[in-house]
């Protein structure tokens, strides 16, 4: 694939930043997902693609998990846990996002659980004030500090980007996200399992949400055109960011994350998503989330849930396009 393709990155520059944070949930193991994916040979991989690559690595994963577990108990906003370790946290990977769009770099991001995408998203939204969000994820991560059941801030982060949780009501660590995200420039697929409070959000803002039921229906293709279409009306064009839980995709291909739900993403159709996206150029970000090594229950578990990370990132930025 030549270089031109990619319509805001023609030179082809990337950066791979690493966010090894579980505070957003309450499952260790989360935070290994860099380290195991660059174990994997993801850079290199990259690199082959013909992405000139740089690693930043703004967090020291031993420090931070040593630091959740302080924060455990103590750090709370009404039912939320650890809202200013998650706010601290995310706002360091904002600027390494925007430290990299700066240079020109197109930003993947390695979690970490989901909360981190109040960063990344929140720095592709300054520098393409018009950008889509595709959130592809079993669950829909809207809960506001109101809603969420379990307080767990990997449930919240659309909730911060939309500033659903008025200044009033937003934690001091998390007062620096915009929260300017607009209904209409979201697009969810692979959703199957949405809490009642996150359906009369999704519902009241009519924001498109495409189940797996309309993976079924209409086929992924379709869907992913009608997601753009939604994000982007009028032809679909212009700059997406896509946020990838990899959750998405259906346990069998993915075991080892935090809350699996059967009845997912093929993964072909987890890979196909991303081709097309590629296959746009307009792809301006992307977050691969929630691979956590420690709920395998065996080596295979592990390797299959890392390789269909490193597999969605490089098809992502150009593998299957010839
Ligand atoms: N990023 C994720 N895997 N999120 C799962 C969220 C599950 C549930 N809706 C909650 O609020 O806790
Ligand atoms: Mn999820
Ligand atoms: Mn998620």
């Amino acid at each position: 694939m030549d270089s031109s393709s990619y319509t805001y990155f023609k030179e082809q520059k990337l950066s791979i930043i690493c966010a090894p944070f579980c505070g957003g949930q309450g499952k260790p193991g989360v935070e290994k997902g860099p380290r195991y994916m660059l174990k994997n040979g993801l850079e290199t991989d990259l690199k082959e693609l013909g992405w000139t690559t740089k690693i930043d690595e703004p967090l020291d994963e031993k420090e931070l998990l040593e630091k959740t577990k302080i924060h455990d108990g103590i750090d709370f906003y009404k039912n939320a846990k650890r809202p200013s370790l998650v706010g601290e946290t995310s706002q360091k990977i904002y600027q390494s996002v925007k430290d990299a769009l700066a240079e020109d770099r197109f930003p993947l991001t390695l979690g970490g659980d989901h909360s981190i995408a109040i960063g990344t998203v929140s720095a592709v939204i300054d520098k393409f004030p018009d950008v889509g969000l595709l959130w592809i994820d079993a669950h829909a991560d809207i809960n506001t500090l109101e809603s969420t059941d379990s307080g767990n801030l990997h449930g919240c982060p659309v909730s911060f980007l939309m500033g659903l949780n008025g200044p009033e009501n937003t934690p001091d660590a998390l007062k620096w996200c915009p929260g300017s995200l607009k209904p209409s420039k979201i697009a969810y697929i692979g959703l199957r399992d949405v809490d009642a409070a996150e359906k009369k959000i999704i519902k009241d803002m009519g924001i498109s949400a495409f189940s797996m039921y309309h993976v079924d229906k209409y086929g992924i293709n379709k869907v992913i055109e009608m997601a753009l279409e939604a994000i982007h009306p009028g032809g679909g064009n212009g700059p997406v960011m896509c946020s990838y839980d990899v959750d998405a995709v259906d346990p069998l291909f993915v075991p080892a994350t935090g809350t699996p739900v059967r009845g997912g993403l093929t993964l072909r159709e987890s890979l196909f998503l991303v081709e097309r996206l590629a296959e746009t150029g307009n792809l301006v970000g992307l977050d691969i989330v929630e691979c956590n090594p420690n709920l395998a229950v065996d080596d295979i578990h592990v390797a299959n849930t890392i390789s269909a990370g490193c597999a969605i990132a490089r098809c992502a930025l150009g593998e299957t396009l010839l």
